[in-house]
C-alpha cells in the first residue's frame, strides 16, 4: 500500500523548472515528506514572434521549458518515479501560449525514457510582457470581474494579437498557460482545461459565477473558442495517455494550479500565517476569512488584489513585478560590463560575491526603488536611485540597497501593519531567490514586525504534489 502514496509536483517557473516527489507520512507533524526534488534553469527567453511587440515583448521558448522539465524528471530517482500515483502541476500565471489541437506534441524517447516534445506550438508570452501599453489597455472593454486587466494577462495579450497579428492567431485553435499545456499534453486532452486560479489570472473571468465574460468578449470580437474550459483547483484533469519516464500510463493529473496558490499551499499552516514568496517576482499573501467576497468592480489602481484559492476562498495578494528578476538584471548588467571591459565572470560568482559583500555592509543610506518593470497599479513608475553619496558606492552598499528596496516596495503596496490588522502572527518565507540570499532574508526580518520562518526550497512544486496527495488521494489507504 505504501508503494502507492507518492505524488509528483512540478512547477514551471519563470526562471527555473522544479520537480518534487512527496510521500504521505503519518508520523511526521506535517503529514508528508519530500523524498527528492530537483530544479533546472529554463533559459527560455527568446525574441518575440511578432515584431510589432517591440522591446516590451517578453516571450519564452516552450521547447526549452519542456527540456528543463525533462532534465528534472531524469534527475529524480527512478525507483520513486515508478511509484507515482498522482501528478500536480503549477506554473507562472497570467501568461498565454497557443497550439494546434492534436499536434501540440509528439511522444518520443529520450534514451529509454518516453517523453513528449512540443510540435505545433507558439512561444509563451509571459506575465512580464509589456506590449499592452496604458492606451491599449484603456481601449479594451471593462471586465465583469473584481480583477482588472494588466499587460501580460492572457486575455490582454490575445486582444493585442487580434489587433496586431490576426494571421498569427489563426494558426492555432487551443490556448492555455504553460502549465495547462503540460497537463493537456500529458493527458492527451482535446480541449485544454484550466483551474479558476489561472483563469482569473488571464482577466475577463468572474470568480463568483466561475465563468468567462463571454458576452463582453464576443461583442469585442475576441476569439472565445480559445478560452479553455474551467474547473475547480484540486480536480483531476485526466490521466497520463502514455508512460512518462517511469510514471505509469493512466496516472491521474490534477488541473494546473497557479504557482502563487501552490506555494501558499505548501507552507501556510494556519490562517494567521502570511506568506512572502520571492522568486522571479514577489508576492505577499494573506488568507481571507471563508465568507469573504471581493467587491465586484475592478480597481486598476489597487496594489492588493484578491486571487481565488481553494474551496471558493480568496487570498489577498500584493504581487510585485520586481523581485529576484531585479537582482538577476543587476547581475546580468555587471557580467555585461565586465565583458565590455574584457573580463569574464560567471553569474553564479557574481551572486555569491555580491551577497557576501552586502552581508558585511549591515546598513546603507543609498536608496533604490527597484521598480524596473513598473507595477501593475503604477505601470509608468520605473526604478530610481537616490541619496547617492561617495561613501555608499561599494558593491555591498548597492546590493544591500537593492535587497532593501525590493522589501520596501512590497511594504508600500501592502503595509505590514495591515497584516497585523488581519490577524497575521507569523510570516513564512518561500521561493529560491529568498532562500538563497542571506541579505534579502535579513532585510525581510528587519522590515516585518513578525517572526519569519522558511518553507521548502521548491515550494510551488511541493504544493502541487501536496494538493494531489491530500485532496485527490486522501480517500486511499496508505
Ligand atoms: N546563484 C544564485 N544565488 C542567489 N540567488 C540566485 C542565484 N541564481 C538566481 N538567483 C535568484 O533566483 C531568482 C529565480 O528564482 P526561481 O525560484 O528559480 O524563480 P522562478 O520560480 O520564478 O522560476 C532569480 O531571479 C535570482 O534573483
Ligand atoms: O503576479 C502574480 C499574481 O498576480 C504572481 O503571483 C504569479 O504567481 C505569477 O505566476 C508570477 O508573477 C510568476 O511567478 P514566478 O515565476 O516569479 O515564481
Amino acid at each position: 500500500m505504501a508503494a502507492r502514496s507518492v505524488t509528483l509536483g512540478i512547477d514551471l517557473g519563470t526562471t527555473s523548472v522544479k520537480a518534487a516527489l512527496v510521500e504521505a507520512a503519518r508520523g511526521d507533524p506535517s503529514g508528508f515528506v519530500v523524498l527528492a526534488s530537483c530544479a533546472r534553469p529554463a533559459r527560455a527567453e527568446t525574441a518575440a514572434q511578432s515584431a510589432a511587440a517591440g522591446p516590451q515583448g517578453q516571450e519564452q521558448d516552450v521547447r526549452r521549458i519542456i527540456q528543463a522539465l525533462h532534465e528534472c524528471l531524469a534527475a529524480l530517482p527512478r525507483q520513486q518515479l515508478c511509484k507515482v500515483c498522482g501528478i500536480g502541476v503549477s506554473g507562472q500565471m497570467h501568461g498565454v501560449m497557443f497550439w494546434k489541437t492534436g499536434q501540440g506534441c509528439e511522444w518520443t524517447k529520450a534514451g529509454a525514457a518516453p517523453v513528449f516534445e512540443p510540435r505545433a506550438v507558439s512561444h509563451l508570452v509571459t506575465w512580464q510582457d509589456g506590449r499592452c501599453g496604458s492606451k491599449f489597455l484603456a481601449s479594451l472593454p471593462r471586465p465583469e470581474s473584481h480583477l482588472s486587466v494588466a499587460t501580460g494577462f492572457g486575455c490582454a495579450t490575445i486582444f493585442w494579437l487580434l489587433k496586431n497579428s490576426p494571421e498569427f492567431l489563426k494558426s492555432y485553435d487551443a490556448a492555455g498557460t504553460i502549465h495547462d499545456y503540460v497537463v493537456a499534453m500529458l493527458c492527451g486532452l482535446t480541449r485544454p482545461l484550466m483551474s479558476d486560479q489561472n483563469a482569473a489570472s488571464w482577466g475577463y473571468f468572474n470568480t463568483r459565477s466561475q465563468s468567462w465574460n463571454l458576452e463582453i468578449l464576443r461583442d469585442a470580437g475576441f476569439p472565445v473558442h480559445l478560452l479553455p474550459d474551467v474547473t475547480e483547483p484540486g480536480n483531476v484533469a485526466g490521466r497520463t495517455s502514455q508512460a512518462w519516464f517511469e510514471i505509469p500510463k493512466g496516472t491521474p493529473v490534477g488541473v494546473a494550479l497557479g504557482d502563487l496558490q501552490a506555494s501558499v499551499y505548501s507552507c501556510m499552516a494556519q490562517r494567521t500565517d502570511a506568506v512572502l514568496n520571492i522568486s522571479t517576482s514577489v508576492q505577499l499573501v494573506a488568507s481571507m476569512p471563508s465568507g469573504f467576497r471581493p467587491a465586484q468592480t475592478p480597481d486598476p489602481a489597487a496594489p492588493v488584489a484578491y486571487f481565488p484559492y481553494f474551496d471558493r476562498t480568496y487570498l489577498a495578494v500584493a504581487a510585485s513585478l520586481n523581485g529576484g528578476n531585479v537582482l538577476a538584471m543587476f547581475v546580468h548588467m555587471l557580467v555585461q560590463w565586465m565583458a565590455d571591459l574584457g573580463l569574464e565572470v560567471e553569474e553564479s560568482t557574481v551572486y555569491s560575491r555580491m551577497i557576501q559583500a552586502a552581508a558585511q555592509q549591515r546598513d546603507t543610506c543609498l536608496t533604490i526603488t527597484p521598480t524596473v518593470l513598473g507595477e501593475r497599479h503604477l505601470p509608468d513608475q520605473l526604478a530610481s536611485v537616490t541619496s547617492i553619496s561617495s561613501s555608499d558606492l561599494s558593491l555591498g552598499h548597492v546590493t544591500r540597497a537593492l535587497c532593501r528596496g525590493i522589501v520596501q516596495n512590497l511594504h508600500s503596496m501592502l503595509p505590514f501593519q495591515q497584516l497585523q490588522e488581519w490577524g497575521v502572527e507569523r510570516v513564512i518565507g518561500s521561493g529560491s531567490a529568498l532562500s538563497r540570499n542571506e541579505v534579502l532574508k535579513q532585510e525581510v526580518q528587519r522590515a516585518f514586525p513578525f517572526p519569519v520562518s522558511y518553507g521548502q526550497d521548491v515550494d510551488a512544486a511541493v504544493g502541487a504534489a501536496l494538493v494531489m496527495l491530500q485532496r485527490n488521494l486522501n480517500q486511499q489507504e496508505y
